[in-house]
């Protein structure tokens, strides 16, 4: 497998004095992957893609793309790499279409191809629709659906988003999901970044957590969750005119109860049978609107492996 990103030791201290933003991070992207990068506010998330995307000026260490060292040749990045920053600055005064076709050309298509590269992506991300504000009068979610387009657009090898989907309803955050896959099943090798970890545990192939600018784990989401507490949990919510016999359930070993109606049960797997069963003869499934089964996720690695410090 060949290595696109390679980080080594990089540092960034902003001021004198002042804590490191990144500290000491080490790690590799491979080619074709989409790694995700989870961690808190002020983590050092953006930080760390800022510097390996050229815009920001590590304070030391390495970072070598496709092999060659861009702290020496920075202006390189840009033919490999295209970025979706939360608010692209610079094209706020742009229309959408005006942008995008600017940005095809910057990376390098004729008119005629810049025409048809923006036309097809206004069509995949449905934004034709928005031609005729300008960026700066777009609404939040409208506005990052143009930012993600712009990382689209000139099919760059490496593709980094910024919380591509935050803004988002579900409906378009969902296709949005769907074509960031498509372009990875393409071979473009996608780093996100996200505090959505629910979602992003559906896409991302490997994931970094970061905390206080340091590395904290590196791997597939299924190797971290193999570290962390396996017990299942069992969520129930009760109806409201059932409370009463929710009683029974309180007495249980490892029963938290998050509201009158809401609890969630701990246990191993093996016991889990024997749970269900004690509920089901106790409350009897009518009594419930909702019951859910779940294994360990990657947001129980996070918060596990994270300090406590919950993403959202
Ligand atoms: N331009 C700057 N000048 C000084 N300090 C900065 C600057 N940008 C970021 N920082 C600090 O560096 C640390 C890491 O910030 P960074 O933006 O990389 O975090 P993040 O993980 O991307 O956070 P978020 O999820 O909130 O976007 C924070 O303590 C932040 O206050």
């Amino acid at each position: 497998m060949s290595i696109v990103y390679r980080v080594e030791h990089l540092n960034k201290i902003y001021k004198k004095d002042s804590k490191k933003a990144n500290d000491d991070l080490t790690l590799d992207i491979h080619e074709g992957e989409i790694f995700g990068l989870l961690g808190p506010n002020g983590a050092g998330k953006s930080t760390l893609v800022n510097q390996i995307a050229g815009l920001l000026k590590p304070t030391s260490g390495a970072v070598t793309l496709f092999g060659f060292d861009v702290l020496k040749k920075p202006m390189l990045i840009p033919h490999y790499v295209a970025i979706q920053q939360q608010y692209p600055a610079a094209l706020q005064n742009l229309y959408p279409e005006e942008a995008l076709l600017t940005t095809a050309r910057l990376r390098g298509a004729s008119a005629q191809e810049g025409r048809k590269a923006t036309q097809n992506i206004m069509d995949e991300l449905k934004i034709n629709d928005l031609r005729k504000k300008k960026i700066r009068f777009l609404s939040g979610g409208q506005r990052q659906l143009v930012s993600v387009a712009l990382a689209f657009i000139g099919d760059r090898p490496v593709q980094i988003f910024d919380e591509p989907t935050n803004n988002l309803d579900p409906e378009i955050r969902k296709h949005v999901w769907d074509r960031l896959l498509a372009r990875n099943r393409q071979g473009i090798t996608i780093l996100l970044i996200t505090h959505n970890v629910l979602e992003a545990e559906k896409v991302i192939q490997r994931v970094g957590i970061i905390n206080h600018g340091r590395l904290l784990e590196v791997g597939t989401p299924g190797d971290l969750k193999a570290r962390v507490d396996q017990r299942v949990r069992l969520e129930l919510l009760i109806k409201s005119e059932a409370l009463e016999k929710a009683s029974a359930l309180d007495t249980m070993p490892e029963t938290t109860i998050l509201s009158s109606q809401h609890r969630i049960i701990l246990c191993q797997r093996d016991d889990m049978q024997e749970k269900i069963d004690y509920i089901i003869q106790h409350m009897g499934l009518d009594a419930l609107d909702d019951f859910r089964i779940l294994t360990p996720s990657l947001e129980d690695v996070y918060l596990q492996l994270g300090g406590g410090r919950k993403l959202d």
